[in-house]
């Protein structure tokens, strides 16, 4: 059975072909800066070299229909036709309080996507033109909704409601969701069988570190609390967006420097974080070379970075009342041993051990960085959002 995963930003669509035989990736890519008569497309088959395409792409529509092109090229393709397509995976970042498990996307299902717009005004609208020209290109398939938000619908009221009035829940549904939840739905099942012992018995604090950055205590297999809340901007300080911050910053901000409103959302979600305290990127990678050579603001967007994560961690300890398993993810989190040491060095706490020779260790496997003695195992475990996804079309395709 050939499952495709379609992932749409606002100007991009990612996309991998699995054969679910062995779950493997026939092909996968990137459509960058759809819009514009630039628009890039980067498409990868294993064992060949990697295609790079620029092309006029004005509208998601055409990018989707330039996407199965490729699959179906007689040279650089790897299917002979779209019917070969069983199944398509939509990510879809907010489902609101209508979907706690994955959904055959149906109209009704369509119209509540539309409804919750206004709760992600920058994910759910190129979510739904994705999967509008998805459906146009590949009639035949079955198309399934999985959700960032839908591990996180068991979060207890009391984590999930905001102190403001409760008439505004009431109206507009105004709560914490949580995003990356097929991440860390992913993430913590791996993690329970590397250590061996059943995900119902485990107490689970799940590091997603990626540009977007989330924290997820997750307490018998099921998500208990986590970092990001109504939109992906609250919790952690992230590649560009600022976290928690007082929300009193916000009408001090429009005052003071005679901003609109979407001006000073778009300083918080594009301009803040990493970016905004170091001066220098927002990537990682970047900031870290800037503070090496001796950048103070990159020292302290670092330093700001890895207290937040501390704290969280420790939130989520007392939440749980205790931890099995600390586990890191994602871009940062797989890759950036130097951040996982100094989060794990402030934690000695809890009785986590951190083996540094293991931390320096690379892998694309599950593996553990703590010592022996550590009462937590810590580990780093490769994410796989899109092969989540294609599992779980594939389960409802059955
Ligand atoms: N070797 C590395 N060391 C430090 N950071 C890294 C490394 N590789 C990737 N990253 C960071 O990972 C982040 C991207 O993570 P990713 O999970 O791909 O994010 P997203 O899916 O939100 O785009 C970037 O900030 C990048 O700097
Ligand atoms: C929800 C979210 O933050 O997603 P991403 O990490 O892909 O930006
Ligand atoms: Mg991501």
């Amino acid at each position: 059975m050939k499952i495709l995963v379609i992932n749409c930003g606002s100007s991009s669509i990612k996309y991998q072909l699995f054969d679910m035989t062995e779950e493997t990736v026939l092909a996968s890519g990137l459509v960058e800066k759809i819009g514009t008569e630039s628009a890039i497309i980067k498409h990868k088959v294993p064992g060949r070299e990697e295609k790079i395409i620029t092309a006029e792409i004005l509208d998601h529509r055409v990018g989707m229909k330039k996407v199965l092109d490729l699959l179906m090229d007689p040279e650089e393709g790897v299917i002979s036709s779209a019917d070969e397509v069983t199944a398509v995976g939509h990510r879809v970042v907010h489902g609101g309080e209508d979907f706690s498990g994955s959904v055959i996307i149906d109209e009704a299902v369509r119209q509540a996507l539309r409804r919750n717009i206004d709760l992600a005004p920058l994910h759910n609208p190129p979510n739904l033109l994705g999967i509008d020209a998805a459906q146009e290109q590949l009639p035949h398939a079955v198309h399934v909704g999985v959700f960032d938000t839908a591990f996180h619908q068991t979060m207890p009221d009391y984590a999930y409601m905001y102190a403001i009035p409760n008439v505004l829940y009431r109206k507009y549904k105004i709560r914490r969701y949580g995003f990356h939840g097929t991440s860390h739905k992913y993430v913590s099942e791996k993690a329970a069988k590397f250590v061996g012992k059943p995900l119902e018995d485990l107490k689970i604090i799940s590091c997603h570190i990626g540009n977007g950055a989330s924290i997820t205590a997750v307490q018998n297999g099921k998500s208990v609390d986590t970092s990001m809340g109504m939109t992906p901007l609250e919790g952690l300080m992230m590649g560009t967006r600022c976290g928690d911050i007082d929300p009193a910053v916000v009408p001090f901000v429009i005052t003071k420097e005679d901003l609109t409103l979407s001006e000073v959302n778009s300083m918080m979600n594009r301009h803040s974080g990493l970016l905004g305290v170091s001066g220098v990127s927002g990537d990682m990678r970047e900031v870290t070379e800037a503070m090496e050579n001796g950048n103070d603001q990159a020292r302290l967007a670092i330093d700001m970075y890895v207290y937040k994560i501390k704290k969280t961690i420790g939130a989520y300890v007392a939440a749980m009342n205790g931890i099995d398993i600390l586990l890191f993810t994602a871009g940062v989190g797989e890759n950036a041993s130097m951040i996982r040491e100094r989060v794990c060095e402030g934690l000695t706490c809890f009785g986590i051990k951190l083996n540094r020779a293991l931390n320096e260790e690379r892998s694309k496997e599950v593996r553990r960085i703590s010592t022996p003695e550590s009462k937590v195992d810590v580990l780093v475990v490769p994410t796989n959002e899109e092969l989540m996804i294609a599992k779980e079309t594939k389960k409802l395709v059955k």
